[in-house]
């Protein structure tokens, strides 16, 4: 069952493919218990959003279970969903819709009741002054930027009240400020609530991070950011023509 005080995941032997030749995920095991920040690190192409997407329980493995904060949720999203929320890929959101920041915010609070009456809109103004969109949240998502829209999916994210939390590429397509001001809320938030992202750039979450996940097809390794961050070990996600360099992690070629 939900338990605020120590978010969970557990991945245990988890198989899943779209294409039977084309294993995503093969007997994958990964555990992490109590709140702090995880990095996933891979390529392009190599599976971090089908992950997110089978822990969410929008995906049923063919084979395995997850399980968050205790509960068994495997290919279930109504029951992954109590206990956890996704910040999805700006690629991946519909802008077209004539909604306002507020307006989704709002419901996702309602919804999850996470507020009721009045108290929704002194809810709604202190999600949006976590995320610090104070100045645009009334607008239209199709009038904002693409940092701007970030943020409101992450306060949507929060008012779920969900004590984990799952980042596809925030940094994405954000400016140098703005992934400043991301990385200082993944800091704070995450003494409290467990977060997984991924990124392409780790270097930006790499202090912050108690745990790295070398993820190509599958986990190929994990551990403290010391643990993870080698030459030998990147190599296996993206190949020989990584070079790293003051722990940036570069791809040539
Ligand atoms: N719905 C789908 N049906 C079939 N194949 C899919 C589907 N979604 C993704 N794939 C394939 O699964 C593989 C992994 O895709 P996925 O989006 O999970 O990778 P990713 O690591 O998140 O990539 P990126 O870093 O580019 O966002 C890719 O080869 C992709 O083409």
């Amino acid at each position: 069952m939900s338990n605020v005080h120590s978010p969970s995941l557990v991945v245990e032997n988890v198989t899943f493919h779209y294409d039977e030749d084309d294993k995503i995920l093969e007997n994958e095991n990964l555990a992490v218990h109590g709140p702090g920040l995880v990095t996933i690190l891979g390529p392009n192409g190599s599976g971090k959003t089908t992950f997110f997407k089978v822990i969410l329980g929008l995906l049923k493995p063919q084979t395995g279970k997850i399980f968050l904060n205790g509960e068994e949720v495997t290919g279930n999203p109504v029951k992954a969903g109590r206990h956890a929320a996704l910040v999805p890929q700006l690629t991946a959101v519909r802008r077209d819709l004539p909604v306002t920041g507020a307006e989704i915010i709002e419901f996702v609070l309602r919804s999850r009741r996470q507020c009721s009456g009045k108290s929704c809109k002194e809810k709604l103004r202190e999600l949006v002054e976590i995320v610090g969109a104070e100045n645009y949240y009334k607008k239209k998502l199709s009038e904002m930027s693409g940092g701007q829209l970030q943020r409101i999916l992450i306060a949507r994210a929060l008012a779920t009240g969900s004590s984990i939390l799952l980042l596809d590429e925030p940094f994405s397509g954000i400016d140098p400020g703005g992934r400043e001001y991301i990385v200082d809320f993944l800091r704070k938030t995450s003494r409290e609530k467990l977060i997984l992202l991924t990124t392409h750039d780790p270097v930006l979450t790499i202090n912050s991070s108690k745990m790295i996940v070398i993820f190509n097809k599958g986990v190929k390794a994990y551990g403290s950011p010391d643990q993870i961050f080698t030459l030998d070990l990147l190599r296996k996600a993206y190949g020989s023509s990584v070079l790293m360099i003051e722990r940036c992690l570069h791809v040539v070629g």
